[in-house]
């Protein structure tokens, strides 16, 4: 079997007396895209936060390609391959969508005496440009000021810098958080195509949402947690939309056998 991109292995977590998760066993292979769904409170983002290194988990191991890690900030996850998408967070209002893109890696020449160290725009709007296109990403021009974009603009501008960085990674895994919710019709259609570029290019995904048809348009496979239980984890192709309703909501049992059962 296919080593797992993200692997979470009886995940437990507890704010004070406040259980949020409990016993949680999660994966995502290389190139599949995992929805994971959950009513509100159903501690989703909870579980999201263990990936991404902003939350310690109480108990449990995560691995990452097979090998166990500990994440103690969220930097410790990025070295590991995992990226999350902070949605607004991560963008220097003043600075063009180039700059923002090439936080991190820009690219210096040499000025007049040789002397390397000045950032050369130019080839980073160029660079900039091509990895939008091979996304298929369009954004307003190079040059604009984030703080002068949409929402909604912003938000394709900080998922398609995370998705840049991931690809460059090598098979990294993203995290994603509601990556429509501010999106109209175009814009939401451009994300789900850059999702399934990234699949296609290996990229292991989680996507958090309460949106079930962006799940059926990108997801291969949903896990859903009920009130920090995991109650389902099965292939989209294999289940209906009221079942998966029925998890979501609690009217459906768990598809595993719970300690309480058998005793
Ligand atoms: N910092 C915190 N301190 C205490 N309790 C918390 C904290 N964060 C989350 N919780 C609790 O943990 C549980 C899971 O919350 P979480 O935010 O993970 O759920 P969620 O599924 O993401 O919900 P939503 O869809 O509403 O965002 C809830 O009972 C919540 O009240």
């Amino acid at each position: 079997m296919m080593t797992a991109a993200l692997r979470l292995t009886g995940i437990d977590m507890h704010y004070g007396y406040v259980r949020a998760l409990t016993g949680i066993d999660f994966h995502v292979q290389p190139g599949e895209v995992v929805g994971l769904l959950g009513d509100n409170g159903a501690g989703k983002s909870t579980l999201l936060k263990i990936m991404s290194g902003a939350h310690r988990p109480s108990g449990g191991t995560v691995e990452v390609h097979g090998r166990k890690v500990e994440l103690h900030e969220p930097s410790d996850a990025a070295r590991a391959g995992v990226q999350m998408v902070y949605q607004d967070l991560a963008l220097v209002d003043a600075q063009d969508i180039a700059t923002n893109l090439n936080i991190g890696r820009e690219i210096l020449r040499r000025g007049p005496l040789g002397w390397l160290g000045f950032v050369d725009h130019k080839a980073m709007r160029r660079r900039s440009e091509a990895e939008l296109d091979r996304l298929g990403v369009r954004t307003a021009p190079m040059t604009r000021p984030v703080e002068m974009l949409s929402g909604g603009q912003r938000q394709v501008v900080a998922l398609a810098r995370s998705a840049i960085r991931v690809a460059g990674a090598g098979q990294g895994v993203l995290l994603l958080d509601e990556p429509t919710a501010a999106l109209g019709y175009e814009q939401t259609k451009q994300v789900e195509a850059l999702i399934r570029r990234m699949a296609a290019e290996g990229v292991a995904i989680v996507l958090v949402t309460h949106n079930l048809p962006l799940c059926h348009e990108v997801a291969d496979r949903v896990v859903i947690l009920n009130r920090g239980v995991k109650v389902a984890d099965v292939r989209l192709d294999e289940t209906e939309n009221d079942h998966i309703v029925g998890w979501i909501t609690g009217a459906r049992p768990s598809q595993f056998v719970t300690r309480q059962e058998i005793s």
